[in-house]
């Protein structure tokens, strides 16, 4: 559809039309008609009976009570009929795929006059094709399903998997050799962690925490598994279907009876006097994309310890949706398994050792979640600093009060330690083995992901008594807030909850003092 030509006036003509029969505003250098408009007004008729607001320029009014979204509505959109002769607009982009230049709303390596030795032109390359990919294909969908509550597009996840964005998402490996990634903005031999982080990283700006993790959360932990464990034939069939979009997979470790404790999971796993099935039987509670999933990496209690083992969805399997906090896009399931029949080709990794096939994928998978929490983080820092900048109280903007500065302060100081340690963590994982990660990593992991998702609470606490009632308010200015301040605890209980973490950190350090260490 080709741009409407808007007409130009002069300020003096816009002041004219000052009736509540005849009513233009000024917002931004932009003319509107809201004559007929204010009658439908979702914030009453009476605030455009002002006389600061008639026929006047009601930028700042418009600033302190509306996200410029509102404007971007074609509803409303249509009620703009000119701009103002010689004037442009003041706002900065938000066009899709745009870094902010809002100081730290980008990590330091993104914003402009920095530097960082970490990230290389592919890095640059990566992030600035996914920001626009976020922004224009998966935050359009992300929005319409956290609101439905319906599970993320099949089409897209498809499309990731042409792209080869879900198999990225599994990490660097020999998964991506001969793989042309995202177009071939980055070469397999080149992919690390950081281009992964990179992923992670660009999907937490979504800000929809349900979604993201819909958004194939349940491969990323559920796949691990299978790649590493199952046998070369099962492997390359349920990788080929899941990476490209066809199949969806969970991991189902947690029940009612256990969570971060694996060793007291109930679910049972029993051989056919044939000794060629397995027997599943037993119930899995909290599953993520259990309700849409067709396999499912199941933790399963054996003879002699835990066995993992790929279940496919078939008889005897039933999930039904769990409501959380978050919207059932994310697809948390309760899972029931009655004498379900399984091959045992689709053991994973060796009979009753189980234990180790789950914890070798916990310190990727933790540092996944990480990744998402210090951006998260960072989404809400830059609110506030809008927020603070263009909302009036007493007479000046809130960024006048000395305590609002100091909230700011520590949400700012939390963020940038998390993400220059997440940073550190990443460097170490780019130069070690596996074996080496598994050893020297675990606690520091650990440890960070307790200490950033404790920021996270504090900084969604701290935000929402800067937002005051809007911060608890499902629409309008402090909308991000209030779904950031009601999903934030789910990243704190996810892959290993707070406590548990902190402790493992503590006891890793313990157990590798040298021994002649003495004050
Ligand atoms: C083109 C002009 C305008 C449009 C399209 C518009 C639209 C809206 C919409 C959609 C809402 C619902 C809340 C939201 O989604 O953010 C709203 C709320 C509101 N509007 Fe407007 N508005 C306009 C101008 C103004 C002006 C000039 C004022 C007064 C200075 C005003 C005062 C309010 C108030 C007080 C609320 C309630 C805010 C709240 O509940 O926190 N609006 N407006």
């Amino acid at each position: 559809m080709p741009a409407r030509e808007l007409k130009q006036y002069t300020r003096d003509e816009v002041a004219q039309h000052n009736t509540p029969d005849d009513l233009w505003i000024i917002i931004d250098s932009k003319v509107y008609d809201v004559s007929k408009f204010k009658s439908l007004h979702p914030g009453g008729v009476t605030v455009f009976s002002d006389e600061e607001i008639l026929g006047q320029d009601a930028t700042e009014a418009f600033y302190g009570l509306h996200r410029n979204e509102v404007l971007e509505k074609p509803q409303y959109a249509r009620l703009q009929i000119g701009i103002i002769a010689g004037e442009t607009s003041q706002l900065l982009s938000t066009a899709p795929g745009t870094v902010s230049k809002v100081p730290y709303a980008e990590p330091t390596w993104q914003a402009e006059g920095y530097y960082s030795p970490y990230y290389k032109d592919s890095h640059r390359r990566l992030s600035q094709a996914m920001r626009k990919f976020v922004d224009e294909v998966i935050m359009p969908d992300a929005i319409a399903r956290e609101d439905d509550g319906r599970r993320p597009s099949p089409a897209i996840i498809q499309q990731m998997g042409e792209l080869n964005l879900n198999a990225m998402r599994l990490g660097p490996g020999k998964h991506l050799e001969g793989l042309t990634l995202f177009n071939g903005v980055v070469k397999p031999a080149e992919y690390d962690y950081f281009h992964e982080l990179i992923l992670n990283q660009e999907f937490a700006r979504l800000g929809l925490r349900g979604y993201q993790d819909g958004f194939n959360g349940g491969m990323v932990i559920g796949l691990p598994p299978v790649m590493h464990f199952a046998k070369p034939e099962i492997r390359d069939r349920v990788m080929k279907e899941v990476l490209s979009g066809q199949k969806y997979i969970s991991l189902a470790i947690t029940e009612a009876f256990a969570g971060s404790d694996v060793a007291g999971l109930k679910t049972t796993a029993k051989k056919t006097p044939d000794g060629k099935f397995w027997i599943v039987n037993g119930t899995k509670k909290w599953i993520t994309n259990g309700t849409f999933s067709d396999y499912f990496t199941v933790g399963c209690k054996t003879e002699k310890g835990l066995t993992a083992i790929l279940v496919e969805r078939g008889e005897g399997v039933e999930t039904k949706g769990i409501k959380t906090s978050y919207s059932s896009t994310a697809g948390t399931a309760y899972i029931t398994f009655d004498n379900v029949k399984v091959p045992v080709e689709n053991t994973l990794g060796p009979v009753d050792g189980g234990v180790f096939v789950i914890l070798s994928n916990f310190n990727h998978e933790r540092w996944v979640m990480i990744c998402a929490s210090v951006r998260a983080q960072r989404n809400v820092v830059e609110e506030c600093l809008k927020w603070v900048n263009q909302r009036k109280a007493f007479g000046k903007p809130l960024s006048s009060q000395a305590v609002i500065r100091a909230k700011i302060a520590e949400m700012i100081a939390r963020v940038e330690a998390g993400q220059a340690w997440l940073e550190n963590i990443t460097h170490q994982m780019n130069n070690m083995t596996y074996k080496q990660q598994a050893d020297l990593l675990a606690g520091p992991i650990a440890l960070l992901k307790m200490y950033a998702t404790r920021s996270a609470q504090e900084t969604a606490r701290d935000a929402v008594q800067i937002f005051g009632g809007r911060g608890v308010t499902k629409t309008g200015m402090g909308r991000v807030i209030e779904h950031y301040h009601r999903t934030v605890t789910f990243d704190a209980l996810l892959g290993g909850a707070e406590d548990v973490l902190g402790d493992l950190g503590v006891r890793q350090a313990i157990k590798n003092m040298p021994k002649g260490a003495r004050l």
